[in-house]
């Protein structure tokens, strides 16, 4: 291949026009009040010639600064040399897309009453066209009923896929994640990856790839999916009584839980209502009893934060160069500390205390949904879960300002407020009603217990890790 820059003279109308694409940049004059234009190699999304002198680039930019959506930005130009114009756009596609598939296809289930009923409109106004600008390709389904995307992703054939993407919430992934697991084929099915698009009330996972500015941005998720590559992501097995399942946003009893699961009735306030319903849980200084089992990984604070600015500062690691812990002599994901109705081992370092909380939270994601930073050290395949405790008697100012402290992660440094690294946890709540929820489903009030495996599934992301949680 040629080396940079690559050049092209092209026409705007009367203007000509030179483009240059430097390896990191595609940069030209623009004819207009727009002056200078800079257009990022992971912005581009297609170049294509139509007819003897029409050159279309397609492209997904952020024009009104990184804060602002991305959308589908469409350029036309003419040349004269459709020679040299088609040499051009080979030479830059190749490097645009080099380790990269161009022209993706992708399962995509829409959940049509998802994020009060915007899924479908995301998918057809934002979505979908930048798909298609890109040349890729899609099997589309709106999900029809409750555990309807599980039994697709029981039945999907994996192999016709590059990854299953859906416009929805955390609740259509959830099911997704747990229909892969399900399968015989398990051991090569989790290796799919996963794209998410933010259609629900809850986009923890969205909010967590592209951070507080940009996660509920359609536009920006789209092109992590169209461009991203695979990054592992540890995932929860939970059990409770017989049951098994998987969980990859939080686990959460005591307040958060009530929340989530019962302020239904203010769910016109939108994401408003979870901090508005946190408040006034707080305020009445509701606890809940159990006991709590853990195996601690790492409960200071303070070292914490320093293994979460080393993991920023090492190289991304992709979900092609990790071994998983499934391969050909490991069919079924076993779990290394038992199931929640087996005896504690001995041998384990499990740690036991038994008290009244305000809420006990196990989490995998930095966000749970926009201004909620519950857990920010959540690293996405470091193996271990994060366990955010806030004890009884904690009292009404310091319990509201550790909510306050949750819009940007600064609770976990309180000292009324607990935060630890943990490999695996049991919490057998005391009493027989109260709330228990496992990303945002409701599970029956019963002892459950909850182990991380490394790096299980993987999530389509342009950066490699989750966006940054703490300053
Ligand atoms: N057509 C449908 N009818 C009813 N429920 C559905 C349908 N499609 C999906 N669901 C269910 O909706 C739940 C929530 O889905 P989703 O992930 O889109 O959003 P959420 O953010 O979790 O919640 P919501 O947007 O509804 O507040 C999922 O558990 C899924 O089973």
């Amino acid at each position: 291949m040629s080396s940079f820059p690559f050049i092209l003279n092209v026409h705007k109308g009367h203007h000509q026009i030179q483009l240059n694409y430097n390896g990191s940049h595609l940069e030209f004059d623009a004819p207009d009040a727009e002056g200078p234009r800079s257009i990022k190699t992971v912005e581009i999304l297609n170049i294509t010639i139509e007819g003897d002198n029409s050159l279309i680039i397609s492209a997904c930019t952020s024009k009104h600064g990184p804060k602002k959506e991305a959308t589908l930005e469409v350029l036309e130009f003419t040349f004269n040399d459709k020679a040299q114009a088609t040499l051009w756009q080979f030479n830059v596609l190749t490097h645009v897309y080099k380790d990269l598939k161009r022209g993706r296809h992708f399962k995509v289930l829409v959940n049509p009453f998802g994020g009060q009923g915007h899924a479908k409109r995301i998918w057809e106004h934002t979505a979908e066209p930048l798909f298609k600008a890109a040349g890729c390709t899609y099997d589309l389904i709106y999900t029809t009923h409750r555990y309807h995307a599980k039994e697709i992703a029981k039945e999907l054939d994996i192999r016709a896929y590059d990854a299953i993407v859906s416009v929805s919430g955390d609740g259509v992934l959830h099911e997704v994640i747990n229909g892969l697991m399900e399968r015989p084929d398990a051991v090569i099915a989790h290796k799919l990856p996963l794209g998410a698009i933010p259609g629900g009330s809850g986009n923890a996972l969205s909010f967590s790839l592209l951070g507080e500015d940009n996660g509920s941005h359609v536009g920006n998720a789209v092109l992590g999916i169209i461009k991203g590559r695979a990054m592992p992501v540890d995932l929860c097995s939970v059990t409770q009584g017989n049951n098994r399942f998987f969980s990859f946003v939080l686990q959460s009893f005591g307040l958060i839980a009530d929340v989530d699961l019962g302020s239904e009735h203010l769910r016109w306030m939108g994401e408003a209502r979870f901090t508005v319903s946190a408040v006034g849980k707080l305020l009445s200084q509701a606890t809940y009893s159990c006991e709590l089992a853990y195996i601690p990984a790492e409960t200071n604070v303070n070292k914490i934060v320093a293994q979460y600015n080393e993991h920023h500062n090492q190289p991304v690691v992709w979900a092609n160069q990790t071994h998983d812990e499934l391969d050909q002599n490991h069919q079924t994901i076993t779990d290394k500390f038992g199931s929640v109705t087996d005896p504690i081992k001995e041998s384990d370092p499990w740690v036991v205390e038994k008290d009244q909380y305000a809420t006990v939270v196990g989490a995998k994601l930095p966000w749970i949904s926009k201004g909620t930073i519950s857990h920010p050290a959540a690293q996405p395949n470091d193996g271990l879960i994060d366990l955010l405790i806030f004890p009884k008697n904690m009292g009404r100012i310091a319990g509201v300002q550790a909510m306050i402290g949750v819009e940007t992660g600064d609770h976990i440094f309180s000292d009324k407020v607990r935060y630890m690294k943990v490999k695996a946890f049991r919490l057998t709540p005391e009493g027989t009603s109260g709330y228990i929820s496992m990303d945002g489903e409701h599970t029956p009030y019963a002892p459950y217990q909850v182990e991380a495996h490394r790096g299980l599934i993987s999530v389509l992301t342009i950066d490699g890790r989750y966006a940054r949680s703490m300053k």
